[in-house]
């Protein structure tokens, strides 16, 4: 059955798969990891650096860790006290700009009270940048006829989930709850005009609702295509949604459950349950934005890694 029709026949929606999609991109950047290392004779590699010890932050990077060893990426970590000093941060930062096995760089946030966080991203090495957050990846995104070098993992994760879901984007109206640097602001820029090759053109008609605008969910609920990224555990209830839209849940809220074992639960910004019934595609929390989200800081490190490895064949 077509996506299509499964939107016209079915009362509930289609859920969009993020784990397996993103298991299936995985295989791809195995594929393409051992293309680069038989042509170059080298690995793409990827640096993450943990300050502090946040109980989620650490399992984060847990799994980041883990899943450059399942691709062949050869991955660089340094994990620092909650009370390091920004100098000494930068000297970590600068270590891993100069080292020529590392492709990509990625600095756990949210840092300490004490770090100016900006000034540890501008410190990134532009190539090395893939979270995408550098002022120059960012403004590069923002203008037309540019292309940032890297783009910003969940924002990319969230479009590659609509493109392999069959949702057309061109001509929709998008609404993105949530402005933050990181999601909000990125996803609205890549619905609206996005000329990334691996996605198809974007074209959205985007607006941006946040916790200052009135009435939320009345412009909500004109989306054909709903992304939520505002960090407000099941904000979206079912009469936020149009009727056959796409609702992509950015969200991971802890809320407490005593039935598990570590005392809680993840759901996202949307109330699932309700939302599945009026939705024509949706998302889940867990194994929905997530696990694309790591796939993408993947994709992101091989492409770094194989510009790298083409300007030295070049003699760059
Ligand atoms: N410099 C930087 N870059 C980031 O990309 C970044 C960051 N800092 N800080 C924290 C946020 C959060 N983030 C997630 C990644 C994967 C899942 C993920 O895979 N979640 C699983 C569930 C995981 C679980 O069960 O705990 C899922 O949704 O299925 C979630 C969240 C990346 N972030
Ligand atoms: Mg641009």
């Amino acid at each position: 059955m077509s996506a299509a029709s499964t939107q016209i026949d079915s009362p509930t929606a289609q859920i969009i798969n993020g784990k397996a999609i993103a298991d299936s991109i995985r295989k791809e950047i195995a594929d393409e990891v051992k293309a680069l290392q038989e042509k170059y004779g080298k690995v793409p590699g990827l640096a993450v650096v943990l300050v502090g010890t946040k109980g989620d932050s650490a399992t984060y990077v847990r799994m980041k860790r883990k899943a450059c060893a399942d691709l062949g990426i050869q991955s660089f970590s340094t994990d620092l006290p909650g009370d390091v000093s920004e100098e000494d941060l930068l000297k970590v930062v600068a270590d891993y700009n100069a080292n020529e096995e590392v492709h990509g760089i990625l600095v756990q946030l949210p840092l300490p009270k004490h770090i100016d966080e900006q000034r540890i991203l501008d410190a990134i090495s532009l190539e090395k940048d893939v979270d995408g957050f550098h002022p120059a990846n960012i403004g590069a995104l923002a203008m037309r006829g540019r292309t940032p070098l890297f783009t910003s993992c969940t924002p990319k994760g969230c479009l590659e989930l609509l493109k392999r879901s069959g949702v057309a984007i061109s001509g929709k109206r998008a609404v993105v709850l949530g402005r933050s640097n990181i999601v909000g602001m990125p996803v609205a820029h890549l619905l609206q005009a996005c000329a990334l090759p691996f996605i198809i053109i974007s074209d959205a008609t985007v607006t941006v609702v946040h916790s200052r605008t009135p009435d939320a969910r009345a412009i909500c609920a004109e989306a054909d295509i709903l992304v939520a990224a505002i960090g407000q555990a099941e904000m979206v209830r079912g009469d936020w949604i149009k009727p056959g839209a796409a609702v992509i849940d950015v969200g991971t809220n802890p809320i407490p459950d005593a039935s598990k074992k570590s005392g809680y639960r993840l759901v996202g910004d949307v109330a699932f349950s309700e939302a599945k019934e009026r939705a024509g595609f949706i998302t889940p929390v867990p194994g929905g934005v997530g696990p694309m989200t790591i796939t993408m800081l993947l994709s992101n490190t091989v492409d770094g890694a194989r510009r790298t490895f083409e300007k030295a064949a070049a003699g760059q």
